[in-house]
């Protein structure tokens, strides 16, 4: 009989739960990822671009929506190329579309629920599963009610509860504050730190103060490229008195953005 080695039998481990590298994903016919390098651990990241820098699309991939045109691209541990068997990484996901469909008529507690079960979470698990995910999110006195009822701001609410409610160790939310006051934008701020001590989250805004308020890191991309990877204060460093912006954390962002342009 052989021995098995302790290395054998330890659990892999893997401090990156997303590790790109040269990662390629089109959006349409248009290469709206280029050569993305990434890695991102545990944490908050926040995910700036202006529009059209291919923050969705990236997230798409994350979320292997869709596959990538090339490069190289792990999630949880496990490569994502054609071949792969994805339902596993798939359950350890959760992913906050800037669009998602519904049935109007379900209430919030059976959309979450809907969600869990295509997650393939044990059935036992659901409905306490549920309950914490409508909670976290602000919406215990709405959940017997339908969805078509729900404001703008509460329906993204609903969204983040599924995204939530498999405690994914890879969360993926593009632009989940759009829609909220500012109350609750506070209040989703709490969450996200909270969601970011145990697992990855990836968070796309166009608000730089909230990826400075809730973000270990901050993620800028520019017409598909990685742009800047540090830290907020890295961010406020970048910027100067000349720079566009209302706050120093904009200043940095501006800055950043101008330099990439002005070397492409
Ligand atoms: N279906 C499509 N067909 C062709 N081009 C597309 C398609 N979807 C997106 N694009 C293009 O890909 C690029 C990246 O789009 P993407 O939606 O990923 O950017 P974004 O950073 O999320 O932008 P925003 O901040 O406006 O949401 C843009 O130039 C966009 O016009």
């Amino acid at each position: 009989m052989r021995t098995v080695s302790a290395a054998e039998t330890a659990p892999t481990l893997h401090p990156w739960l997303v590790h790109a590298s040269g990662l390629r994903v089109r959006a349409g016919r248009h290469l709206a990822v280029d050569g993305l390098d990434l890695a991102l651990p545990t944490g908050v990241h926040g995910l700036l671009g202006p529009n059209g820098a291919g923050k969705t699309t990236l997230m798409r991939a994350l979320s292997t929506v869709v596959e990538p045109a090339g490069g190289t691209l792990t999630l949880l541990g496990k490569p994502v190329d054609g071949r792969a068997d994805l339902r596993e990484v798939r359950r350890g996901l959760g992913y906050l579309p800037q669009q998602f469909g519904f049935y109007p008529r379900f209430t919030v507690r059976e959309f979450v629920e809907y969600l869990a079960w295509l997650k393939e979470m044990p059935k036992a698990a659901i409905p306490d599963a549920v309950q914490r995910a409508i909670d976290r999110v602000g919406l215990t006195d709405r959940a017997g009610h339908r969805m078509k009822t729900l404001s703008g701001g509460m329906l993204r609410r609903a969204g983040i509860a599924q995204a939530i409610v498999n405690d994914p160790d890879l969360l993926l939310l593009d632009e989940p504050t759009v829609g909220l006051d500012p109350e609750q934008r506070l209040d989703f701020r709490d969450l996200l730190r909270d969601l970011g001590t145990d697992s990855c989250v990836l968070v796309s805004t166009h608000l730089v103060e909230d990826v400075v308020a809730a973000c270990s890191d901050v993620v800028l991309m520019n017409e598909g490229k990685l742009v800047f990877h540090g830290t907020p204060d890295d961010l406020v460093a970048r910027g100067g008195d000349a720079d566009a912006g209302d706050s120093p954390a904009e200043r940095g962002y501006s800055a950043l953005l101008r330099k990439h342009r002005e070397g492409a």
